[in-house]
């Protein structure tokens, strides 16, 4: 298996060669072939992670979530992605994406949503080339299905998968990757596994409160303490913690498993009013001819 990814990756290396587009590897120890394919391309480059990193955090008001628009603005193509886009904003982000003269890559997503309908399968249907992104563990249809490990390169920047399951069966974290060149401090791009001061609920689609209690301690709690939290949601009007206060502050992580269980027993939340839409359609990146 891992052979045959390896020969996966080969291809889509050699791709790169050509197209100079993107990158996607699992099973290959930091992607080594890549880099030396890029340096080869002459397009790697060491600068600082300020002028080469691009970050926005996007915001839809009627869900509460957080988009996420990531680039690599030193690489000559300026390969940008998408983390939760939402079908009412896709306009907006796209608009952006235009305006700032990036190549939008990847349209990825944390989870199959319950409040929202993805934008991912809108974001296809206009900007040829677009690859969607989720977990293989959320049952859905994607192009690529990413697993724990696995790294998600735009240009000479990437993000790790975490698995963090808990809020649904399939949720992942997004984290910058490792290594002087990559964005200083780390990001984690949590979904709902974590909110700011908060957590996504666990009473439906596969959610279980022990299992995210131990997926944010053992991925997201172990990163760097200086590592900025982008959660998909929030409700409250904060936009960024991290590691550092979330293990100090949150109300329901820092407790401990038992009492964690017993909150999220308890919290009576009502379902969300777009669920019965929002589900089926994100088990298809959004729309249902285009995963
Ligand atoms: N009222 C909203 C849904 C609010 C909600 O349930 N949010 C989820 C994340 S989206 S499935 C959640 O996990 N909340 C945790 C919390 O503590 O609030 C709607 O109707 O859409």
């Amino acid at each position: 298996m891992l052979q045959f990814r390896f020969i996966k990756a080969s291809l889509l290396a050699s791709k790169i060669l050509t197209h100079s587009s993107i990158n996607f590897c699992r099973g290959v120890p930091n992607c080594k072939g890549f880099r030396i394919l890029r340096s080869q391309m002459g397009s790697f480059s060491t600068s600082s992670q300020s002028s080469k990193f691009l970050f926005r955090q996007l915001f839809e008001k009627d869900s509460s979530t957080y988009t996420y628009l990531l680039a690599d603005v030193s690489h000559p193509e300026k390969p940008a992605l998408l983390i939760d886009p939402v079908d009412k904003t896709v306009e907006r982000d796209l608009s952006l994406i235009q305006e700032l003269g990036l190549k939008l890559i990847y349209a990825m997503n944390t989870h199959v949503h319950a409040d929202h309908v993805t934008g991912t399968g809108l974001i296809k249907g206009k900007v040829p080339g677009v690859k969607s992104v989720i977990s293989k563990a959320s049952g859905s249809k994607a192009d690529l299905l990413v697993e724990q490990g696995d790294k998600i390169y735009f240009g000479d920047l990437f993000l790790e998968v975490r698995s963090t399951p808990g809020h649904t069966l399939g949720c992942i974290t997004y984290v910058t990757g490792d290594g002087s060149d990559q964005p200083q401090p780390k990001m984690a791009f949590t979904g709902d596994a974590l909110l700011i001061r908060g957590c996504g609920r666990t009473d439906f689609q596969g959610g279980s409160s022990e299992q995210l209690y131990n997926s944010v301690h053992s991925q997201i709690f172990t990163l760097p303490k200086d590592t900025l939290i982008y959660p998909a949601h929030d409700y409250k009007g904060f936009s960024v913690s991290t590691v550092g206060e979330e293990t100090l502050y949150n109300p329901r992580l820092t407790k401990d498993e038992e009492t964690f269980k017993n909150i999220m027993t308890n919290l009576n939340l009502s379902y969300p009013k777009m669920m019965d839409i929002a589900v089926p359609a994100n088990l298809v990146c959004g729309i249902q001819s285009k995963a």
